[in-house]
């Protein structure tokens, strides 16, 4: 096999301008191209044009293209290309004006209404609801007639109504970053409401403004050549509606009058939809989801690696038991992201096992490659990352090369995960009875009175005082502690062999963290199923857990018993690791406890 260079750990990420990503889409680049020429055109028409837009040739009515007349002539004898150079002029001059009063009114109006909300919020989104109500059309002509067909007056008119759309994604940017902690941070931090509102929320909110801008622009040209198109606007001033009124009128005689201000306003409206959505695609999709062949490019590097050095990327850690006597095994677990400058490995060959009835910590600092590895063992990595293993067997049946399909219906039956943030992982518009209940259904075939009365003595079983009510209740009307109680009730209602837990207790409260990790030992004793907790804090390794696994760098830097592990840690890491737990919890008995020879908890040490 070729050797491929991995770089170790994960590349820095590098952060790629709004522009520089832009310039990847090639049919945004084309769009950009093509109102790039409408722009130049426009600016330098007094120098492309080749005859004043508005001289009259009366042997040049309706002429054919030819003799110096590129396009021909219109029905008045004027020459088309003069027409419609100079046409680009009033078409951009006139989005300009519409796209700059949309910005200048809604911006600022929809970052005030969600910083502030109440008041100012109800009035900014009643005028927004009563304007988007306005027919657009009748409004211009109705404006037309008032002030003498004034364009740029219609062209603010058409601002005003087009501002909801703006006003509206402004406000709810503004409504979601207001919520940000860095924005109580700047708050508490005595900065000013206007600089917040300048440099915090104006940041947040114009990515997805420049979108609707260059959507606006597209509306406001087709709308513009609409009222040019019935005749409204200064009959002298050359436009593509004009034009293709004038074009219209002998449509089967002459079509080519008709047909180049068509194209024209054509290309240009569909230029600004494709940049619109090439910039919407561009800020809503964060994530770029990796292709089956970018895919395949690292699971083969991956697979490449160990072949390199045993020494620097080879496999970490240790079996104790045998497969068949295994909860979980997981073999040299190699997991990568596809980054520019090759494949980051941020699981590098992890090794461990656990028994049932066994309880094994995966510890280790933050970035160390904890959570990655149990994603891998879940099947749940993030979008782009990928993981090969010599093997993952769950019961003792290999399940590392199973479809995602077959992967995905382990969940829920053979292995239960509780996940690190309670309030997070709870849907917020479902009451907890239904989010108990449901994959009990859909999963194990309950019928809903059965499912409902397994999710009621799960409730009971993890503590729950008032099932009847917590059943009803919503996620907001539970607390943090309560809320993992149900997601644990959750992983344990299908019964799994396995649990995996992951940093279950880090969003909790002290008292609160040890009723948890007392629950989920006793819910494992009771069981017998293994339980594979993931955390950083060895105080919660000295509180339930038989085994560790010490993780740094994404490799197993030392396996053992948790009595051996404190008393001889054979790395140096793992003495700092337990070193610095000591000094954070101060007063954790069973810490200080499981460091002291005489604190052995009766068992010896065997494995
Ligand atoms: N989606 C991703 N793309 C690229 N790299 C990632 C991604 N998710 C995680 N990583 C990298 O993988 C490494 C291991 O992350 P992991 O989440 O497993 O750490 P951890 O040990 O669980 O730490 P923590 O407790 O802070 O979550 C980290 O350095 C992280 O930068």
């Amino acid at each position: 096999m070729t050797a491929v260079p991995l770089p170790v750990g994960p590349a820095p990420v590098k952060r790629v301008s709004l522009g520089r990503r832009y310039l990847r889409r090639p049919l945004g680049v084309a769009a950009l191209a093509v109102f790039a020429i409408v722009v130049a055109v426009a600016v330098l028409a007094p120098w492309l044009a080749p005859f004043d837009p508005d001289h009259l040739d009366f042997a040049l009515s309706h002429a054919t293209p030819g003799n110096g007349h590129p396009l021909g002539g219109d029905s008045a004898g004027r020459d088309i290309l003069s027409r419609l150079l100079y046409g680009a002029r009033t078409t951009l001059y006139g989005a300009l004006i519409t796209c700059l009063t949309c910005v200048v009114l809604g911006v600022p109006a929809g970052v005030a209404a969600g910083y502030f909300g109440g008041v100012t919020d109800r009035i900014a989104s009643w005028i927004s609801d009563a304007l988007q109500s306005v027919p657009v059309m009748i409004v211009l002509l109705v404006v037309a007639a008032g002030t003498g067909q004034n364009f740029a007056v219609l062209m603010v008119t058409l601002g005003v109504l087009l501002a909801p759309g703006h006003y509206r994604i402004a406000r709810a940017r503004a409504l979601t970053v207001c919520r940000e902690p860095y924005i109580d941070a700047a708050r508490v931090s005595g900065v000013t409401t206007l600089r917040i509102l300048r440099t915090h929320m104006l940041r947040a909110v114009y990515a997805p403004v420049i979108v609707q801008t260059a959507l606006t622009a597209g509306i406001a040209i087709g709308l513009q050549a609409g009222l040019q198109f019935l005749g409204v606007g200064s009959a002298s001033t050359p436009s593509w509606g004009q034009m293709m009124n004038d074009g219209f009128q002998t449509m089967l005689s002459y079509p080519l009058i008709l047909l180049w201000p068509s194209i024209a306003l054509g290309l240009t409206i569909a230029a600004l939809a494709f940049i619109g959505s090439t910039l919407a695609d561009l800020v809503s999709v964060r994530v770029e989801l990796p292709t089956a062949r970018r895919r395949a490019r690292v699971r083969r590097e991956l697979a490449a690696a160990p072949e390199l050095s045993r020494e620097s990327s080879g496999p970490s850690g240790a079996h104790v038991h045998e497969v068949a006597d295994s909860a979980l095994r997981v073999e040299n677990l190699r997991v990568g992201y596809a980054t520019r400058d090759g494949v980051s490995e941020v699981v590098q060959g992890v090794s461990f096992d656990a028994a049932p009835g066994e309880v094994l910590g995966i510890v280790g600092e933050s970035g160390s490659g904890k959570t990655q590895t149990i994603f891998s063992v879940l099947d749940l990595l993030p979008a782009g990352g990928t993981a090969v293993a010599d093997g993952i067997w769950v019961g003792g049946e290999e399940v590392g090369r199973r479809s995602p399909k077959e992967r995905a219906a382990l969940l829920g039956r053979a292995i239960g995960y509780v996940p690190q943030e309670p309030m997070t992982n709870l849907d917020p518009c479902y009451a907890i009875g239904h989010q108990l209940a449901e994959p009990l259904r859909r999963v194990h075939g309950l019928s809903k009175a059965e499912a409902r009365q397994r999710a009621r003595d799960v409730l009971v079983r993890v503590g729950i005082q008032d099932p009847d009510r917590v059943l009803k209740a919503y996620p907001h009307q539970i607390s943090g502690g309560m809320a993992q109680r149900v997601l644990i009730a959750g992983a344990v209602a299908g019964r799994p062999s396995l649990l995996v837990a992951d940093e279950p207790t880090t969003a909790l409260d002290v008292t609160v963290q040890a009723e948890v990790l007392e629950l989920l030992r006793e819910l494992q004793r009771e069981y017998g199923m293994a339980l594979v907790i993931v955390t950083h804090d060895f105080g919660v390794v000295a509180d339930i857990c038989d085994r560790v696994v010490v993780m740094k760098d994404g490799r197993v830097v030392e396996t053992g018993p948790v009595e051996r592990i404190f008393q001889r840690p054979e790395a140096p890491y793992t003495a700092e690791l337990i070193g610095a737990s000591l000094d954070d919890a101060a007063c954790r008995d069973e810490l200080d406890e499981a460091c002291s020879p005489a604190g052995v908890r009766g068992e010896e040490a065997t494995r």
